[in-house]
């Protein structure tokens, strides 16, 4: 259990005191997947960087297992620091050693014997997919490998957290995705919890189970996502939300009149944020109908995202419908009449 209690962090800019952390208070499950989000300056490189004391908060505690690093002597600290792996945007691979080397350095630093070094080593290699890179140089890696090779280093000394400083920020979407993947088996398979930063609301929707919205500073929303998008209407959530329209397809489009006639029926353009799923939608919705475009992803048993409808019962029955989704709180909107 790793406890962030009170965590606050002042640097002085052109000689002010200005608070980069104000009062943080974050508990963090073994096992768990933590993502810190915010926008740019909100203090999240400075919160991570808090946790292993690379930068040392104000005040307040940092709890690994009732242990307070805030607390320890150097000597102390350093032991367990070894126990924090940590991983860049930037990867921070030193360009003049191999990649196993790369690997090696923080064995190497605890010095530990050759023969250990080598067995774990290429048992890292492994387990971040590069068994046969590792005679190369980082310059001519991709960045999802040397994003691997900084993984495999984090992992050297066994260590029971992995904190992720914007680790897919530099990456294209697919090496994201791989990355991604790479650090929930490393979840799984080593039992390693995580706390990640990022402004990526992606890569929140993709791994983390619980949630920190940091802004200004300031702790402003915590929980699962699922918690976050129904109860906590923060305004940096609604980035998890689809706002565009759903385009109306063309063949539909140029028979759209936009005011009702006797005859024609409504395309509706429904919104779900989290109070009923789309699968208890459709199953409330007994009147003929067809879905045009559905883009909606699940979080947790809700739905996000939006839904184009075409309501194709009799005039009544389509009000009833319009009636039904105003009372469950969905918002709607009719684009036009075919
Ligand atoms: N060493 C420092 N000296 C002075 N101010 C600093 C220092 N480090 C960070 N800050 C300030 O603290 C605030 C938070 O910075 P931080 O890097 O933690 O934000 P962030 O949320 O990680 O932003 P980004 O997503 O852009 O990296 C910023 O206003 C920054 O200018």
């Amino acid at each position: 259990m790793i406890q962030i209690r009170n965590i606050s962090k002042t640097f002085l800019q052109r000689h002010q005191p200005f608070k980069a952390l104000d009062n943080i208070n974050i508990d963090i499950a073994e096992g768990d997947i933590v993502g810190i989000i915010g926008s740019s300056g909100a203090g999240k490189s400075t919160l991570i960087r808090c946790v292993n004391l690379l930068e040392r908060a104000d005040g307040g505690q940092i709890l690994i297992n009732g242990t307070d690093l805030m607390l320890l002597d150097s000597k102390a600290l350093a032991r367990q620091r070894k126990k924090i792996g940590m991983i860049f945007q930037h990867f921070n691979l030193l360009s003049s050693r191999t990649v196993f080397d790369n690997v090696a350095l923080p064995l190497e630093l605890d010095k530990a014997d050759p023969s250990r070094i080598e067995k774990k080593v290429r048992e890292l290699l492994k387990i971040v997919g590069l068994e046969d890179k590792a005679g190369e140089y980082p310059r001519s890696l991709s960045g999802g490998q040397k994003q691997r090779v900084a993984i495999a280093r984090a992992l050297a000394n066994d260590p029971y957290l992995l904190l992720c400083d914007e680790a897919t920020s530099a990456l294209d979407p697919a090496t994201t995705q791989s990355i991604l993947q790479l650090l929930r088996d490393i979840n799984q398979r080593l039992k390693i919890t995580i706390l990640l930063i990022t402004h990526e609301m992606g890569v929140v929707k993709a791994i983390c189970n619980h949630i920190a919205v940091i802004d200004h500073g300031k702790l402003v929303a915590k929980g699962t996502l699922a918690q976050l998008l129904t109860e906590n209407k923060h305004p940096i959530l609604q980035q998890f939300i689809h706002t565009d329209n759903i385009p109306v397809p063309q063949d539909l489009y140029v028979k759209m009149k936009p005011g009702y006639a006797v005859g024609l029926n409504p395309i509706l353009e429904l919104e779900l944020t989290g109070n009923i799923s789309f699968d208890e939608l459709i199953s409330q919705l007994q009147i003929p109908h067809r879905l045009i475009r559905v883009d909606i992803e699940y979080v947790g048993n809700t739905s996000f995202g939006k839904i184009l409808l075409h309501l194709q019962g009799t005039g009544p029955d389509n009000d009833k419908a319009l009636q039904y989704f105003n009372q469950q709180g969905i918002k709607n909107t009719i684009r036009g009449y075919v």
